[in-house]
């Protein structure tokens, strides 16, 4: 499972890997791990150009030492020193095997750029003549190559608080960090390598993991011989309204795609004539008071996509929520729980599916600063809300109290587009009514969600129903990657 970290807690694990080693050690191992990075990417190193962005601490002493090894090989090396000190025998060394100090101007001659501006010790957004170098490269036409984390993206947390390097490659040192998969910094980071430097057994505790096909593919159920439709897992659905019935018929299609044995779709009379029509597998029960009295027995609910949020729908979200099962809480019922907290008292887990105007109104908090730390938000409505947390966007996070957030980078900018959240919602609750828990539930269905979003839309606009349909083809992906050799 691929862990992150944040600044702290690398910096203290480094801290005691260093004490054991003679000085040097590391940034040697990360110099010579980001050189061969640079190699690979130039081909042929002799006669190509090399440019070094250096800031004032070590990161700027990691690139100078990759330097001094790429202009042994031939490469002709030059550096800008954007900060007031420079790493002392880093330059020297650099010096020694024949590089040379430029100015910006020699940005757009190079083949390759390499940031080393600021790494895990910077703080805040970037200052000048950082910025303004840093925009210059990405301006540039070389591959830039980030040392560590892309500059002006937060180790810790992905907050992005100025301008930054969005890198084609960024090699991290020792682990990966926390910024680097939650965005936006993550979508500064370009392909991710990472460079062993002997840190692993003196990191803590992940702050963040994500999941890999392998772990998808080991926590999802699959039928046995003795399976039948009531024991792989009976979901009710609860949403749709006379006016919005497309959020049923999604909601539905992503339920049955991901294996509910049966999905129970409850409603009033417009939707159920098009959950009828699209999908004959479902069993429907037609309402006319917000009752689930004659539903029959289920193993979780989804309740919200399309549901409206007047006093039927709350009514009938009161009816759900006081189950004894396992809930879904997406779309209308969130703003439903938002105006009336009272809802979320139950003993049984509750799994809530917001994007960030959501979790805002449940918050409180303004939705352009759930956006910009969305870790920070996902954990503390965990927190307070005594649930777990989906929160959608482009990188999808699931956090649940006293655990490290999962973060899923599987999904595609494609699948911004109307109805993909009720995919998702009948996705993870068919997951849930399947029996596992709020957070591997989330967790996973995301992550197949993103997959089969990249199934469907394979560098093309989709539709929320390509998504839902593409889900059988994303868990065989799984399984294809759980027997190759890992
Ligand atoms: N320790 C090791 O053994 C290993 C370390 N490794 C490497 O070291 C890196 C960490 O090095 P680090 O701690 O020296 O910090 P780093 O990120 O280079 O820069 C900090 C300096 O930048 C400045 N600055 C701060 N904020 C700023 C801003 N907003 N805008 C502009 N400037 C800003 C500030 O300087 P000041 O302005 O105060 O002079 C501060 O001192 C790490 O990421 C990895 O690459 C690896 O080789 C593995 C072995
Ligand atoms: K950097």
């Amino acid at each position: 499972m691929p862990t992150a970290y944040t600044a702290d807690q690398i910096r203290t694990a480094e801290r005691a890997l260093m004490a054991r080693l003679p000085d040097g050690t590391l940034m040697d191992r990360a110099a010579a791990g980001l050189a061969a990075v640079c190699a690979g990417l130039l081909g042929k190193v002799y006669g190509t150009r090399v440019l070094l962005l250096i800031g004032s601490g070590d990161n700027g002493g990691d690139a100078l030492y990759a330097g001094a090894r790429l202009a042994g090989r031939g490469a002709r090396v030059e550096a800008v020193l954007a900060g007031a000190k420079t790493h002392e025998a880093g330059l020297e060394a650099f010096r020694r095997a024949g590089g040379t100090i430029a100015g910006p101007d020699a940005l757009d001659q190079a083949d390759l750029i390499v940031d080393g501006l600021v790494g895990i010790g910077a703080t805040g957004a970037l200052r000048e003549p950082y910025a303004r170098l840093a925009e210059a490269a990405n301006a540039a036409p070389g591959l830039v190559v980030a040392v560590d984390v892309p500059s002006g993206v937060d180790a810790s947390t992905g907050q992005v608080a100025g301008a930054a390097v969005a890198a084609q490659v960024t090699v991290t040192m020792g682990a990966r960090k926390t910024g680097l998969l939650v965005d936006p910094g993550a979508s500064h980071v370009g392909e991710l390598e990472l460079i062993d430097i002997g840190l692993g057994p003196y990191l803590p505790d992940p702050d963040v993991v994500s999941l890999s096909h392998h772990d998808v593919y080991g926590l999802l159920k699959r039928p046995m011989g003795e399976s039948d439709k009531y024991r792989r897992g009976v979901l009710g659905v609860a949403a749709g309204s006379d006016r919005y019935t497309g959020a049923a018929v999604l909601a539905v299609g992503g339920a049955l795609r991901a294996g509910a044995g049966m999905v129970r779709y409850v409603g009033p009379g417009e939707p159920v004539t098009q959950v009828r029509a699209r999908w004959p597998e479902a069993v429907i029960t037609e309402l006319s008071e917000p009752s689930i009295d004659e539903v029959g027995r289920v193993q979780a609910w989804v309740l919200g996509p399309g549901l409206g949020t007047g006093d039927w729908a709350h009514e009938l979200a009161a009816r759900v929520l006081a189950s004894d099962v396992p809930v879904l809480i997406d779309a209308d019922a969130l703003t439903l729980v938002a105006g009336d907290r009272a809802l979320l008292r139950r003993t049984a887990p509750v799994l809530i599916t917001p994007h960030a105007g959501e979790l805002s109104r449940l918050l409180g908090a303004d939705r352009a600063a759930i956006e910009a730390g969305r870790l920070e938000h996902a954990r503390r409505a965990a927190a307070e809300l005594g649930v777990t947390v989906l929160l959608k966007g482009s990188t999808t996070v699931v956090a649940t109290r006293d655990l490290p957030v999962r973060v899923n980078g599987t999904g595609t900018a494609w699948l911004a587009t109307g109805g993909t959240g009720d995919v998702l919602s009948g996705v993870a609750g068919a997951l849930l009514a399947q029996g596992l828990d709020c957070f591997d539930a989330g967790s996973c269905g995301a992550y197949l969600h993103g997959l089969a979003g990249r199934i469907a839309a394979d560098d093309a606009p989709l539709t929320a129903a390509d998504v839902a349909e593409a889900v059988p083809a994303a868990i065989r992906m799984l399984r294809g990657a759980s027997r190759s050799p890992r």
